[in-house]
């Protein structure tokens, strides 16, 4: 480890062969944790942000996204961005002002590393590297989606149980089960929203044990408007892999299910949660939004690739399936190689040769499973982070926009170093119909995260408002967030919220109009028509089974202890620390 300062009495290296020394917060000297790249663990309160030019002033809600952001350094070096705790940013947005606020998901994790002091948790995924302290314990860092449903925030990850956050002030309400009606032990960073219905439609994969068993269970819900469950099935999938994103039409869901495996025998050797198999094909399985039954579900399949994010989706007239989605040509998590690594395996410098273009599919539902299929139509672009106007999710629709890659363009190395995240060095806006593409290049020192669209006050068209995105300047480490026509990227932005400070690489975040914030506000509070969001009350299943079998090291008391029931009990404040 390089100093900056010359030490009278250095400290000895923070980890030695790959493993943590000591209780030092240092973190590694590595490319997820340098540069851009750097851990902020920044909670911040910026009131009236710095702008330039005029933010649109019918621009009227909180653009609200996580990041992963390590509390503190890590048990193993080679340790990766996914892993880190769940950091959600909201930039409120009110007549042309822009109040800035940033705050950490209070997980059982988090709770348990903040006590401690350090980390607990060992690596991805992985229960059988933590530290014994924490067994038995949830182990999501909700740091990959941030979703607003019924007056909460849901923060998300593919690898545990959402946790509400409270949309105005960021605190952890705590881990959310739905009222009792959702228990699986893993539940989607990508829930839709149906929004004829006001349903949500989500699911779990690695669902039928405790999570972390390479179960090939897949569990699917829905909530109704209301909140209340109203469907639950259990699917099968041909292997344990993952299934990131999903994607709904009226009526059906549709789980891509990508070649990148879970394998418990290397998982409990304390080896990676997932490998490539680059000899895999690519699965869509399709199942029925309402009645679906366990042998309901189709599986088609066709040659290899990796999934990115979902665009839009929707049934034609013949009642066939259209579903776009990023299919990328290789292995985009290259720290998660094949378990036989070949001579081409996919490296951190070999991710920026990668071509993710976006694929349209139609399936027919009524297709015999395990059919092999090709696709309908390929863009012709190289991005990811695809994202629509929400308001015509399960309908046909025209427009998309996303980050992309434009390998042509100049890019600053010496003072940016590698593009930390990918090259998305442009940003752009697609039209299905015309084949349409308006993009912007952010110049040779920016890349862009995920973009959200935000609907023109008072128009109900499709794509019309503005689409919104945080840049990254990877020069000077600090974040930017830009804001465009929607349908005129090319002229370039219309405004810029400036932040002091630099982010880190975010996943997914949603744009949510004041209104609605408001409404619920009035339904949630004490004596409200809903009243406030109730945390679950009880240790999920697999916990309790724990317990019976007396794998549970400590006793029932530390169990309630870190499902949070002392703070359901009102024994102590919301956070409990
Ligand atoms: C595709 C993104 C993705 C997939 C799985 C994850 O655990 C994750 O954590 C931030 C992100
Ligand atoms: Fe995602």
């Amino acid at each position: 480890m390089a100093h900056i300062f010359s030490l009278a009495a250095p400290a000895p290296p923070a980890y030695h062969e790959g493993n943590q020394t000591g209780d030092q917060v240092k973190f590694p000297d590595t490319g997820f944790f340098q540069g851009f790249n750097k851990p902020s663990r920044l909670e911040a309160d910026i009131f009236e942000c710095e702008t330039t030019g005029s933010i649109p002033k019918d621009i009227n809600g909180t653009f609200y996204r996580v990041q992963p952001d390590h509390q503190f350094p890590p048990l193993f070096e080679e340790d990766i961005h996914f892993n880190g705790d769940g950091s959600v940013s909201a930039f409120k947005f009110e007549n042309g002002h822009v109040d800035f606020k940033q705050r950490f998901v209070h997980t059982d994790r988090f709770k348990a590393e903040r006590s401690a002091r350090k980390a607990l948790l060992g690596k991805y995924r992985n229960p059988y590297t933590d530290n014994e302290m924490v067994k038995g314990i949830i182990r999501t860092a909700s740091n990959t989606n941030i979703v607003f449903w019924r007056g909460v925030l849901l923060a998300t990850k593919e690898d545990g149980p959402p946790f509400a956050m409270d949309p105005t002030t960021l605190e952890t309400i705590g881990r959310y089960d739905f009222d009792g009606q959702v228990l699986s032990p893993t539940f989607t960073a990508h829930p839709k929203f149906d929004p004829d219905t006001g349903e949500m439609v989500c699911f779990g994969y690695e669902a039928g044990g405790n999570g972390c068993d390479a179960s090939c269970d897949i569990v699917v819900y829905t909530i109704d408007k209301d909140g209340k469950k109203t469907e639950e099935c259990w699917y099968k999938a041909p292997f344990c892999g993952m299934i990131h994103d999903c994607a709904i039409t009226k009526n059906y869901l549709i789980l891509p299910l990508t070649p990148i495996k879970v394998n418990q025998e290397r998982v409990e050797r304390g080896g990676n949660k997932f490998a490539w198999d680059p000899k895999e094909d690519q699965w869509y399985g399709i199942v029925p939004r309402r009645g679906g039954k366990p042998e309901d579900i189709v599986w088609l399949r066709a040659d290899n690739g990796f999934h990115g994010h979902v665009a839009g989706s929707y049934e034609d007239e013949n009642g066939h399936i259209v579903c776009d989605l990023t299919v990328a040509s290789d292995n985009v998590f290259f720290f998660f190689p094949p378990d036989d690594p070949t001579p081409t395996q996919t490296n951190l410098l070999q991710l920026n040769t990668l071509v993710s273009d976006t694929y349209r599919w139609v399936f027919d539902p009524k297709t015999p499973t395990h059919t092999r299929v090709q696709p309908a139509r390929v863009f012709g672009i190289n991005g990811e982070f695809s994202r629509i106007d929400d308001r015509v999710l399960t309908k046909k629709y025209n427009h998309f926009w996303q980050c992309n890659i434009d390998p042509t363009k100049p890019y600053d190395f010496q003072k940016c170093g590698p593009p930390a995240g990918g090259l998305f060095n442009v940003i752009g806006h697609y039209e299905w119909n015309t084949g349409k593409k308006d993009t912007w290049w952010a110049g040779p020192t920016c890349t862009f995260q995920e973009p959200v669209f935000v609907p023109k006050k008072g128009s109900t068209v499709e794509g019309e408002g503005y689409l919104m995105a945080l840049l990254n300047h990877l020069d000077v480490l600090r974040n930017d967030i830009l804001i465009f026509d929607a349908q005129n990227l090319s002229q370039g932005p219309l405004a810029a919220v400036h932040l002091p400070v630099k982010l880190r690489l975010g996943l997914h975040g949603n744009f949510i109009e004041k209104r609605e914030v408001d409404e619920w506000h009035e339904r949630r509070k004490e004596g409200g028509k809903v009243g406030p969001a109730v945390p679950a009350k009880e240790a999920l299943p697999w916990q309790k089974r724990m317990v019976e079998r007396g794998e549970f090291e400590g006793d029932e008391g530390k169990l309630n202890q870190m499902v949070g029931k002392a703070e359901v009990d009102g024994t102590s404040g919301v956070n409990g620390n």
